[in-house]
C-alpha cells in the first residue's frame, strides 16, 4: 500500500523542550492511524504541524507523495487535511451550516445565500446519518454534536486525511459509537485517518496500524495494531512494565470518619446518606446524569444544601461555602478541572501552590518561596509531570500534563481528610493513571477518606474497598469489594427496564450510616479487568467486560 502521508525525521523543538525529535512514520489512504504515547509524548505537536499550525524544526512532511510546507491552517486545509482538535474550533453564535461552510458561503446577486447553505448541509448531515438541524446555533449544542460539525466540514471540504486529537473523552457511549461509524465509513472511503486517544479499548477497535511515541521519539510503528498485545503497547509507551496498573492494596478496617446523613439538595433526588471510613477509597458509579457530582458539590457546599448533615470525625462541617469544607478537611478536585481552576499565564509552582498559600504566611517571603518551590518539585516528580522546570508557564505544557499540576494542587492541601476526585484520570495516559492511583492509595493509608467519581468502571472496581452506584440522582445501591463485579455494578446503574432480577448480596444503601465495613479482601470471582475501558458515560446495555 503506499503511503498517502509521510513524516520524515520530523523536530520540533520549544525553549527547553524536544517536542518532536526526528520523528518518521507513515500512513495510508484507508487506514486508521493510532498514534499513542504519554501524556507530553509529542503527538498534539504533530498534528499541530499536519494542520498548518506550527512549522517544523526539521525534517520533511509528505501528502501524496508531494513535499509540503504549510504556513497557515488554510494551506493545510486547501491540501485536504482536516484536524479535529481537543478544543473545537468553531464561531458559536452562527449556525450549523455557516459553520461548516465557513468561507465558503454560496451566494446569490452578491448576498449570502442562506437558505441554498443550509439545504446543501442539511443533505450531508443526513448522508452521513447525523440528525442535526443546519439552522441550529453552535453554542446551542453538545460537544458532540459540535464534533459531528467538524467532521461534516471536513468531508465537505473534500480532506482527504482527517486527524481526531482525543475525540471520546466527552463523549457518551452512544455518541462515541456515532463517532467510531462515521471514522470507519470514511476509512472505507478511502480517506486517511489519524487517531489519538489514550484510550487503548477504542484504539484497538478502530486502529490498523498505530505509532508509539515516548518523550518526543517514535518508538514503534506496528502495522496490524491487532497482533500487538496490550502489555507490550504499555511498556512501549512508559518504558516500564507496568503489571498491576491499579496498584491496590489491602488496608486495616478503620472506623468511619465522614457521615453524610440525608444530604439534600437541587440536583439530588431526595435525602441521600453514606459513610466512609478512615483508610477506605470508595469508588462512586453511575451513569451520565446519576448524581454523582452533584452529591459531592453539596456535600462540598459549593451548592447549596436544602437538607442533611455532614459529620467529619463526629463534628459537623458547616453547610456554608466551600471554603468550611476545606477548613474542615475536605477537598473536592473538580471534573472540569481545565476550567474550574487553570491559571494559564501563571507558572506550574504557582498552579500548584494556589490554596497553600492561602494558608501558610511563616517565616515571611523568602521562605514561603522556598516552601512553595520544593512542594512544586516534590509533586512534579511524584506525578512525573513533564515541563522544562517549575517555573513554566501551565498554559505550555500538554493537556495531560495540565491535568496532572491541577491535582497536585488538591493534593497538596494541608489538612486533608477527606478527598474528593471526581474523573481523576480522564485525558490521562496509562503511565499517570498508576501514578495517580498509587498517589490515591497513599492519601488512604495516611487514614484520610478518599471518594473517587469515575465513569471508567474496570477503574472504580480495580481502585475501590467498597462501590456505591447512583441512578437517576439517587444511591440506588452499594457493594463490597469482593461483590463488586462489572456485571452487579451495571445491573444497580442501568435503568429498571434493562435490569434483571436483583442478585443476592446486593446491599440496598438506604441505611448508609450503618454500612457495612470496609471490604479488604482480594478480589474473586470479579477480579478487576485492565484499565482504559472507557466506557465513558454511558455503559453498554449488555453488562460485558471491554476490554482489549
Ligand atoms: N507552545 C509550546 N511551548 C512550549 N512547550 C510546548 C508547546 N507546545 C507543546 N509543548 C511541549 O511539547 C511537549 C509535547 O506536547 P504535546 O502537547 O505534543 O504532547 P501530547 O503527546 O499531545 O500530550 P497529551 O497526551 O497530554 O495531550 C510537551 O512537553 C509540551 O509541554
Amino acid at each position: 500500500m503506499a503511503a498517502y502521508l509521510e513524516f520524515d525525521q520530523v523536530c520540533k523543538f520549544f525553549p527547553g523542550v524536544k517536542a518532536l525529535n526526528g520523528v518518521s512514520f507513515s500512513a495510508h489512504a484507508g487506514q486508521v492511524h493510532g498514534l499513542l504515547g504519554e501524556n507530553g509524548a509529542g503527538k498534539s505537536t504533530l498534528l499541530k504541524i499536519l494542520g498548518g499550525q506550527y512549522k517544523p524544526d526539521g525534517g520533511r512532511l509528505l501528502v501524496d507523495g508531494r513535499e509540503r510546507h504549510f504556513h497557515s491552517s488554510k494551506e493545510a486545509i486547501a491540501a485536504g487535511i482536516a484536524i479535529i482538535h481537543q478544543e473545537l474550533q468553531y464561531v458559536p453564535e452562527l449556525t450549523v451550516a455557516e459553520n461548516v461552510l465557513l468561507g465558503r458561503m454560496p451566494t446569490r446577486f452578491g448576498f449570502l445565500d442562506k437558505q441554498k447553505a443550509h439545504r446543501i448541509v442539511a443533505e450531508k448531515l443526513a448522508a452521513i446519518g447525523v440528525d442535526l438541524s443546519p439552522s441550529a446555533k453552535l453554542a446551542d449544542l453538545s460537544i458532540a454534536q459540535r464534533q459531528m460539525v467538524e467532521i461534516c466540514k471536513a468531508i465537505m471540504q473534500d480532506a482527504q486525511v482527517i486527524a481526531f486529537d482525543e475525540p471520546t473523552s466527552s463523549l457518551s457511549h452512544r455518541e462515541t459509537e456515532i463517532l467510531f461509524r462515521l471514522v470507519k465509513e470514511l476509512r472505507d472511503d478511502g480517506r486517511t485517518l489519524i487517531y489519538i486517544s489514550h484510550r487503548l479499548e477504542e484504539l484497538y477497535e478502530l486502529c490498523d496500524a498505530c505509532t508509539i511515541f515516548r518523550d518526543g521519539r517514535k518508538i514503534v510503528t506496528h502495522e496490524v495494531m491487532a497482533d500487538v498485545p496490550r502489555e507490550r503497547l504499555i511498556s512501549d509507551m512508559v518504558g516500564r512494565e507496568l503489571t498491576d496498573i491499579y496498584d491496590y492494596r489491602e488496608r486495616p478496617r478503620r472506623e468511619a470518619r465522614l457521615q453524610v446523613q440525608g444530604l439534600n439538595g437541587k440536583h439530588v433526588k431526595g435525602p441521600q446518606s453514606f459513610v466512609v471510613h478512615g483508610g477506605e477509597v470508595l469508588g462512586f458509579f453511575g451513569l451520565v446524569g446519576a448524581g454523582r457530582s452533584e452529591l459531592m458539590r453539596l456535600l462540598y457546599n459549593a451548592d447549596t444544601r436544602s437538607g442533611g448533615t455532614v459529620l467529619l470525625d463526629g463534628v459537623p462541617v458547616p453547610a456554608g461555602a466551600p471554603a468550611d469544607a476545606i477548613a474542615a478537611g475536605i477537598v473536592l478536585c473538580p471534573e472540569d478541572r481545565k476550567e474550574q481552576g487553570i491559571l494559564a499565564t501563571a507558572s506550574v509552582a504557582e498552579n500548584i501552590n494556589i490554596s497553600v498559600r492561602r494558608n501558610d504566611l511563616r517565616g515571611g517571603v523568602f521562605l514561603r518561596h522556598k516552601r512553595e518551590a520544593a512542594l512544586a518539585d516534590e509533586f512534579i516528580a511524584r506525578l512525573r509531570i513533564k515541563t522544562p522546570n517549575r517555573r513554566q508557564e501551565i498554559r505550555l505544557l500538554s493537556g495531560g500534563n495540565q491535568q496532572k499540576v491541577i491535582l497536585a494542587r488538591w493534593l497538596a492541601e494541608p489538612g486533608l481528610k477527606v478527598l474528593i476526585l471526581d474523573e481523576p484520570t480522564r485525558g490521562i495516559d496509562v503511565g499517570a493513571k498508576n501514578d495517580i492511583y498509587r498517589i490515591i492509595h497513599d492519601v488512604a493509608e495516611r487514614g484520610c477518606c478518599v471518594i473517587v467519581i469515575s465513569s471508567e468502571l474496570p477503574e472504580v472496581l480495580g481502585i475501590s474497598d467498597r462501590v456505591i452506584v447512583m441512578r437517576e440522582g439517587t444511591i440506588c445501591g452499594e457493594l463490597p469489594r469482593a461483590q463488586a463485579t462489572e456485571t452487579e455494578v451495571l445491573r444497580l446503574a442501568l435503568p429498571d427496564a434493562a435490569v434483571p432480577a436483583p442478585t443476592a448480596g446486593i446491599a440496598p444503601a438506604t441505611a448508609a450510616v450503618t454500612s457495612p465495613p470496609v471490604a479488604v479482601g482480594t478480589r474473586t470471582a470479579g477480579a478487576p479487568p485492565a484499565p482504559s475501558a472507557a466506557t465513558n458515560t454511558e455503559p453498554p446495555a449488555q453488562p460485558t467486560r471491554s476490554i482489549a
